[in-house]
């Protein structure tokens, strides 16, 4: 039976004005509004929204209390000293995220329950989740996802030569972002369930960008549940938002888990076989199929939006302050040479590459608010006060500017430095620091899982694509390195025309050589079924 939208609008009255008066009888415990992952701090003004966060961060100091739309007060941590003390030390008390009722409804989950890892709370079964996603996303798995990465940094190379043929005049980030985005895709599908994206028109890709475009516009914007959450206990026949979370949920459960059969079912080591040989090892009433399904889509949801928009901004250094390019382009000859394409086992002799890598997510971190958390308890940090309930949000942008961390006499935090990234090990060899933290990736119990799949991949893509290409400005193009848009609770540059030539005709001819004669079975790709941990 179909409600009709008096009877909507009447129920949705009563529930509101029960909802003020008992907020009223309660003061002292009233919950605090919902948010959107990322209110208006960033994304005004539009066109040049971290501009502005700049001068606001040094206004303001480590800690600063602003209100959301002028009413919900937010505690946004500036310095990585505040993030370190709140996220890291005093985690028991901010590794939860704020309520997020929509999150909740469209996985079918209780409050603090959601099925996406990212938004459940902090409890025995979110650690679990995890300790069955690290064998896949960590260290022991790198042997196994490496050689994909370099098949799909191949492939886009292959891409990339072709759309510069296309294109001599200039190629502009929109050509290049569905390549892209076809790589970073292709290898977290293949190595999450055992499935190449070959062509950016592959149906399957476009099912899943469609259904992570409405779950990403949830989580930045707040539905009317949010605001007056105990809607979310009406009927379905009375509630629109009821309707339209269950049918996005039925869509999600008929699309994780018919990637996750195929992962089951594909040939060659994934983690989705890894994950249930994991949860078979480790629990004790084993984990519903599901489950598990949900947890790994959480990791396409982070690990296919993210990568390829960071990656744009390489183009923009390279257009912005191109000196790098000249050092990159002599080592990359010099320890990989120009008969073949860079490899991981190159990885040690190619450290200012890394660095240039790190500089990217530092220089412009393209989730700078990072994922809000909540405060569990009243608390105090340098003399402010944080009251139990509030949201926090971890200001990538600034604390990747602290100057306290980042040395400005290596370089002024506001420009594109990679030399601040090296230094130099006892026999003289340059080596990157790993002493200097990357906040994009956030910190704490809740650090992104799969920080190490896009460090890794991020680095074999930089690798060659500067290893291919010259990166110029196309005539009468100027760039403007602060031109940005916002995406869902992400940044990305503004489009951008620039020249993107092969280095020679000896590129041409490895690129093709390397790309026919790669290995594309992904059984063979990643390695016999086994479980990385038996290893
Ligand atoms: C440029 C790439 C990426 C960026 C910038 C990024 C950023 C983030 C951030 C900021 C968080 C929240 C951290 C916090 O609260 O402190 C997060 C969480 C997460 N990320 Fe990523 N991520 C990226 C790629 C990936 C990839 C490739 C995967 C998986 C293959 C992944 C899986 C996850 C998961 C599962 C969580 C949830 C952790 C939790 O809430 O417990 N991410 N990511």
């Amino acid at each position: 039976m179909a409600a009709t939208p008096i009877t909507v609008a009447v129920v949705l009255g009563l529930l509101t004005l029960l909802y003020i008066v008992t907020r009223k009888r309660d003061e002292e415990n009233k919950p605090l509004l919902k948010l959107p992952l990322i209110g208006d701090l960033h994304s005004s003004p539009i066109d040049k929204p971290l501009l502005n966060w700049d001068s606001w961060t040094k206004e303001n100091g480590p800690v600063a209390v602003p209100k959301l739309f002028g009413l919900i007060p937010i505690v946004v941590l500036n310095s990585y000293e505040a993030v370190t003390e709140l996220f890291s030390r005093r985690s028991q008390w901010y590794s939860n995220r704020p309520p997020s009722v929509s999150m909740e409804m469209i996985t079918g989950a209780e409050p603090g329950q959601s099925k996406f890892t990212l938004m459940h709370d902090y409890d025995d079964h979110l650690k679990f989740h995890h300790r069955i996603l690290a064998p896949s996303l960590g260290a022991l798995a790198a042997p196994q996802y490496h050689p994909l990465m370099e098949l799909e940094s191949k492939q886009l190379l292959f891409d990339l030569s072709n759309a510069t043929r296309q294109f001599p005049q200039g190629i502009s980030t929109e050509t290049i972002y569905p390549l892209l985005e076809r790589t970073q895709s292709s290898v977290i599908l293949a190595l999450h369930y055992g499935m190449r994206i070959p062509s950016f028109e592959e149906h399957i890709l476009h099912e899943i960008i469609h259904i992570q475009t409405q779950v990403t516009h949830l989580a930045a914007n707040p539905g009317i549940p949010d605001i007056i959450p105990p809607l979310r206990h009406l009927p379905a026949f009375l509630s629109p938002w009821k309707r339209a979370a269950d049918k996005l949920y039925a869509t999600q459960v008929d699309l994780y888990m018919r990637l996750f059969r195929h992962g089951r079912d594909s040939a060659g080591w994934n983690s989705t076989k890894q994950a249930i040989a994991t949860a078979e090892k480790y629990s004790k009433g084993g984990v519903p199929d599901l489950d598990l399904a949900f947890t790994l889509a959480t990791s396409i949801q982070g690990g296919m939006e993210t990568s390829p928009r960071q990656l744009l901004w390489l183009f923009i250094a390279a257009l912005h302050q191109p000196s790098f390019m000249a050092r990159a382009h002599a080592l990359l000859d010099e320890v990989v040479g120009r008969d073949r394409l860079p490899k991981f086992s190159d990885r040690s002799g190619l450290a200012f590459i890394d660095a240039i890598m790190h500089e990217l997510f530092r220089w412009r971190p393209i989730s700078p608010g990072s994922i809000p958390r909540r405060a569990d308890r009243d608390d105090e940090f340098n003399g402010i006060k944080i009251k139990r309930g509030v949201t926090l949000m971890a200001n990538a942008w600034a604390i990747g500017r602290d100057e306290k961390v980042f040395d400005p006499k290596l370089g002024d935090t506001g420009d594109f430095v990679p030399e601040r990234w090296l230094q130099r090990d006892d026999g003289g060899e340059e080596r990157l620091r790993t002493d200097l933290p990357l906040p994009v990736f956030g910190q704490g119990r809740r650090i992104c899982q799969g920080k190490r799949v896009a460090t890794d991949g991020s680095f074999m893509h930089v690798a060659c694509l500067l290893w291919a290409f010259d990166i110029e400005p196309a005539d009468g193009e100027l760039v403007d390195p602060w031109a940005m848009v916002v995406a869902g609770f992400m940044t990305m540059p503004k489009e951008v025309k620039f020249k993107l030539r092969p280095r020679g005709d000896w590129v041409i001819n490895v690129i093709n050589k390397e790309w026919e004669t790669a290995e594309k079975s992904l059984g063979k790709v990643m390695g016999t079924d086994v479980d990385v941990e038996n290893n």
